[in-house]
């Protein structure tokens, strides 16, 4: 998958970056979630990480709220957070209970560092810049996960334990809401850079962000093997 499906923009930053975007979409971990050979005990570390993640990274969308110029902004970031917070968490929180693990536990697990580098990471940019700062250190994780989800939708063992995992970021309603986002982003940019932000005086710093978020991803998946 590397084509225009999540639009311009992220097809460009995606590029400008190749080698860190490899490395974060086809880590070792991933390959363990695909064959079924990643350790169980891996896996669960991540999850309970993933869901303090997802609390921070809410934040980090509503401030999307805050920084949008539009109507449309305002929607694609409001649905965001209400997809996590109402969805995507459900997946941590089931899988999570059959484990014997409460939300309560969840909510209050101790962050890894690399969990506490991405989410503020991700926050200050925010609040350091403007919208497209934010939009381009999220972008990462929604599209890395989108292209993580695809691949394996086909290329997954039958037998995989980690079928519900991929199923979520396969499914066509994540697919959907990926495909939006890639328009939005488009239209952000080129309402505030013009029609080739490429070659905006910004845009070495927002492909920055891209970068370091998409390093920030491969090292989560690497905290989450350190259990393994
Ligand atoms: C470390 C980490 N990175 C990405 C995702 C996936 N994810 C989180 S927010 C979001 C976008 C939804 O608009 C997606 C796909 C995750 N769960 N954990």
């Amino acid at each position: 998958m590397s084509g225009l499906e999540h639009g311009r923009t992220v097809a460009l930053l995606r590029d400008g970056c190749a080698d860190d975007w490899r490395s974060y979409t086809h880590h070792p971990f991933v390959d363990g979630l695909r064959d079924g050979t990643l350790p169980r005990a891996a896996f669960l570390h991540y999850l309970i990480q993933d869901y303090v993640f997802l609390v921070h990274f809410s934040r980090a969308w509503s401030l999307g709220v805050v920084k949008a110029e539009t109507l449309e902004e305002m929607k694609v970031c409001a649905g965001s957070v209400n997809g996590f917070v109402n969805h995507e968490m459900a997946l941590h929180i089931e899988t999570c209970a059959a484990e014997g693990i409460d939300e309560v536990t969840l909510f209050n697990a101790v962050e890894e560092f690399e969990n506490i580098a991405y989410t503020r990471y991700v926050m200050d940019a925010g609040l350091q810049g403007d919208f497209l700062d934010l939009l381009a250190s999220l972008a990462p994780c929604c599209f890395g996960y989108a292209e993580i989800g695809t691949r394996l939708g086909v290329e997954a063992a039958p037998d995989t334990p980690y079928r519900a995992w991929i199923d979520t970021y396969n499914g066509s309603e994540y697919q959907t809401a990926m495909t939006r986002l890639g328009q939005m982003i488009d239209g952000a940019m080129t309402r505030r850079l013009g029609p080739a932000p490429e070659t905006s005086p910004r845009w070495s710093q927002l492909q920055k962000r891209f970068t370091t978020a998409t390093q920030l991803e491969a090292a989560f998946w690497g905290m989450g093997l350190r259990k393994a």
